[in-house]
């Protein structure tokens, strides 16, 4: 796969500070694949978003984006991002689509007019399109000092998007939303992948939507601490699937388990074992034991995540 983001050995260090805020750390993005970066607060997310959407600059190492050096090429790197940052930076007392017609013309993208109708029918065009699937339309001439967080948040992504950019940065996007107005920006994105392949770049506390990338990052103090799909995370992490058994007769359930020879822990009244190299079909067959509860649990991105943070240490 193409790679659009190239990160090598991206070192920084604040003035003053006693240790890089990120140290040493290398990966690539391909082209239209969503990829978040996870970590506790201070790991280095903010910083290293920063440095690869050219807001920052970086101590040592090297980051290409869209194929472009984020020092030699920056306003290439910039016509090629779009970008959403934590904080909402809207002008409150222009209208939505006032909103979006300066950004375009700072960007250079369109030439600016005074008037909606007035501007190239390309840029209303794609506004009205991106107006659409965001469900902003009817709100698109109305100043947005009475928007709610959800409105605000989904006119930044058309914002971001206007100038039809290669790849979507957004860092903690959906912090402060409600579950529904979260779930319709998602499900807005993962459209746009879709029909734009678009790369999307995250950084994100909220565990459920790095589950939906196809890969995550995790970073600890400004290092990655792993680095893969999150299946593959959970299973480096959290360990192996657990077969989840119960029964009236757990005693003699579990001396069945023993004389399978398979490693089994009680949590209460269920048994969760460990099939090791074995799998759940071969260790539910040798069962005589009636059972009440026959079930596989997979490890959550949540429980790799915190036997990362409590774990402190690089995997
Ligand atoms: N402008 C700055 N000057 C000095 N140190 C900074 C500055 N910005 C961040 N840091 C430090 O760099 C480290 C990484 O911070 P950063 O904001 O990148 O982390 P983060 O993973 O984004 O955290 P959060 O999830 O809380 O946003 C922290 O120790 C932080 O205190």
């Amino acid at each position: 796969m193409e790679s659009v983001i190239e990160v090598n050995q991206l070192v920084k260090k604040y003035r003053k500070a006693e240790k890089p805020a990120v140290d040493g750390i290398s990966f690539e993005v391909g082209k239209g694949e969503f990829f978040a970066l996870l970590g506790p607060n201070g790991a280095g997310k903010t910083t290293t978003i920063s440095i690869l959407t050219t807001t920052l600059t970086k101590t040592s190492g090297s980051v290409r984006i869209a194929g472009w050096d984020i020092e030699k090429d920056a306003a290439q790197v910039r016509r090629n991002v779009g970008i959403i940052f934590q904080n909402p930076s809207l002008d409150l007392d222009l209208t939505a689509e006032e909103n979006i017609r300066l950004h375009a013309s700072i960007y250079g993208v369109f030439p600016y007019r005074p008037l909606y109708r007035m501007m190239p029918a390309a840029y209303r065009k794609r506004v009205e399109e991106l107006a659409e699937v965001v469900g902003l339309r009817d709100n698109l001439f109305r100043k947005t000092r009475g928007f709610s967080g959800g409105m605000k948040r989904k006119l930044e992504i058309m914002r971001s998007l206007i100038h039809k950019p290669q790849i979507l940065f957004l860092d903690e996007p959906t912090q402060g939303l409600d579950a529904s107005a979260r779930q319709s920006i998602w499900a807005y994105l993962k459209q746009l992948r879709q029909e734009e392949n678009l790369t999307v770049f995250l950084t994100t506390h909220y565990l459920e939507e790095a589950e939906e990338a196809d890969r995550v990052c995790m970073v600890t103090g400004g290092r990655i601490a792993v680095l893969g799909t999150p299946d593959k995370i959970k299973r480096q992490l959290a360990g192996p699937e657990r077969i989840m058994l119960g029964s009236e007769e757990l005693e003699s359930l579990k001396s069945e388990l023993d004389g399978l020879g398979v490693a089994y822990e009680q949590q209460q009244d269920t048994l969760a074992v460990f099939p090791g190299q074995r799998s759940a079909q071969q260790i539910v067959s040798g069962i005589r034991t009636p059972l009440s509860r026959l079930d596989i649990r997979q490890p959550t991105l949540e429980e790799a995540y915190l036997s990362l943070i409590q774990g402190g240490e690089a995997v």
